[in-house]
């Protein structure tokens, strides 16, 4: 990862992409070419199987986008689920060499953003292990430009991401859109220049443990760049890939004390990372 002062400027300039932001690509991050091909591949393949044997491990299919979540190896609390198809027969030591391969990736990622942030080293990275992430393949079926536009359907609607950072790997069908922190409620396109791009977003619990400092990047997913001028067209089907790095659930959130002061309050309750994912599934799902 270079000497000290390429260090210090990559902490640097990814806390400053995050606040200005709230997103930054990264291009030598350590994952192979053939590994980000393998895993769009898999997913393909994944997707690709009859319902039936997927609606053993993923939600229900049709327009709306389709998930396959992996959490940690041993968590007792949410096991993972395996497909069981022949055809699927290496799929689960790839997803789960590649779990690995984000984790580390974000361990990195949280140095250096304690680095920049002036945090005790291995602060951040002691409430995020064990139990730490997960890595979500998500597949969007094609739909016709009218459905989106009817609003009964959309891609992922406007959020930020609950847990730390995100990673996030896109195919290269776009519609990736950032929210403008200059014009609020305004969205720029992240187009897929080349799929090894991974673009590194900050989440709630990092919002919340900086008391602010670096706010949450608000994204959704919608009609691509090219496509937005059609009437009749039908968007092809898009798939990414997530690694959703998060707190231990029983990590609090409250901002760290380091950036409460006389002028700037704590702006967030105490709240575990489990109470706070619990609050906005209610909010999302009630
Ligand atoms: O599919 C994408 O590019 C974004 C996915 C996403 O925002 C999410 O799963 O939280
Ligand atoms: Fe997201």
């Amino acid at each position: 990862m270079g000497n000290d002062q390429q260090r210090r400027q990559f902490a640097d300039g990814l806390l400053s992409g995050l606040i200005d932001t709230g997103f930054v690509k990264i291009i030598n991050h350590g994952l192979e070419k053939s590994t980000l091909d393998e895993v769009f591949a898999w997913s393909k393949k994944f997707f690709e199987q009859p319902v039936e044997k997927k609606n053993e491990v993923a939600n229900e299919p049709g327009p709306k986008p389709e998930h396959f979540d992996l959490g940690p190896a041993n968590d007792a609390e949410f096991p993972n689920r395996w497909p069981e198809s022949c055809e699927l027969e290496g799929f689960r030591p790839f997803m789960e060499a590649l779990y690995e391969k984000g984790n580390n990736i974000c361990l990195a990622l949280l140095a250096a953003l304690e680095s920049s942030l002036g945090l005790r080293p291995g602060s951040l990275e002691e409430r995020a292990i064990p139990n730490a992430a997960d890595l979500r393949l998500t597949h969007y079926p094609e739909i016709s430009i009218k459905e989106m536009r009817s609003g009964r359907t959309s891609r992922i609607a406007p959020h930020s991401d609950w847990g730390i950072i995100t990673l996030l790997f896109q195919d290269s069908t776009g519609g990736l859109e950032v929210e403008d922190r200059t014009r609020p409620g305004a969205f720029f396109p992240v187009e897929p220049v080349d799929t090894t791009e991974m673009i590194v977003n900050a989440g709630d619990t990092l919002m919340r443990w900086t008391n602010g400092r670096v706010v949450a990047g608000v994204h959704q997913v919608t009609i691509p760049e090219g496509l937005k001028n059609r009437s009749e067209v039908v968007l092809p089907e898009r798939y990414s890939v997530a690694h959703l790095f998060k707190a231990q659930r029983q990590v609090s959130i409250a901002p760290l004390s380091q950036f409460i002061t006389a002028d700037e309050p704590a702006k967030y309750p105490d709240i575990s990372a489990l109470q706070y994912h619990k609050q906005v599934q209610n909010l999302l799902f009630t």
